[in-house]
């Protein structure tokens, strides 16, 4: 069995007359070590498959296996488990908390999971260097660039050692400069082995990616590599 796979997914929002159908039927696998892009136009469904992919969000039918773990009858509490041992995520508004530091913010994850303070703040630190903010360690979000903002919150994604990382929009609000450092520190975490799956509009940056998924209205019409 694939790392993931996706089978027959649907999912719709709203009721009645204002009821939208998001997704119509995905069929997808992604094997370990991939690097998978998704695009599509605007509205098609590509941030609700990666929310779904990365158990932030549920399926109205369909199933999901990880790890050849059926991941659609869990429970919220095992899905939340389950989220925080394996992947990291990345979202286009970094969603860092501005009242902690950047090293209080990598600490996070590993705090949930029960490290020590010693443990957690040495690899913090280790984290922000290796995505060359080791001179922001005791800054604030409001204080960092949007770029180096960015780098906070893949250095937090990285911090329980994840084997894969969601990625959605990562450089959307970035400068191409910001958005191409981004795009190495990406590639570089694939070249050590972690799966990424990324949601982008950035067609240059699909050249990362060792399988291109494109969408359009809720279905998945194009497989490349
Ligand atoms: N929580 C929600 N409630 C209602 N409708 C939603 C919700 N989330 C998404 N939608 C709708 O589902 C559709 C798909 O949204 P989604 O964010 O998955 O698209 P996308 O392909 O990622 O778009 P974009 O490239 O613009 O980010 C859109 O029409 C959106 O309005």
């Amino acid at each position: 069995m694939s790392f993931i796979e996706a089978e027959n997914i649907w999912k719709s929002y709203g009721k009645g007359e204002a009821k939208t159908v998001v997704l119509k039927g995905i069929n997808l696998k992604i094997e370990e070590g991939e690097f998978v892009a998704i695009i599509g136009p605007s509205g098609c469904g590509k941030s609700t498959l990666l929310n779904i992919l990365g158990l932030l969000d549920t399926p109205d039918k369909g199933n999901l296996y990880i790890n050849n773990k059926k991941t659609t009858r869990m429970s919220e509490n095992e899905r939340a488990r389950f989220r925080r041992k394996i992947s990291g995520f990345i979202f286009q508004q970094f969603y860092l908390i501005n009242s902690l530091t950047a090293l209080e913010n990598v600490e996070l994850p590993m705090m949930l999971e029960g490290y020590s303070k010693n443990y957690r703040k040495r690899r913090a630190k280790q984290l922000l260097e290796s995505v060359d903010l080791g001179d922001r360690l005791y800054y604030y979000p409001y204080q960092l660039s949007g770029g180096q903002q960015q780098r906070v919150a893949i250095a937090r994604a990285l911090a329980n050692n994840p084997k894969i990382i969601f990625a959605d929009e990562p450089t959307g609000n970035l400068d191409s400069k910001r958005s191409q450092q981004i795009m190495d520190i990406l590639k570089n975490l694939h070249d050590e082995g972690i799966t990424i799956v990324m949601v982008t509009h950035e067609l240059e940056y699909t050249k990362y990616a060792t399988k291109i998924v494109k969408m359009k209205d809720g279905m998945i019409v194009d497989i490349l590599g």
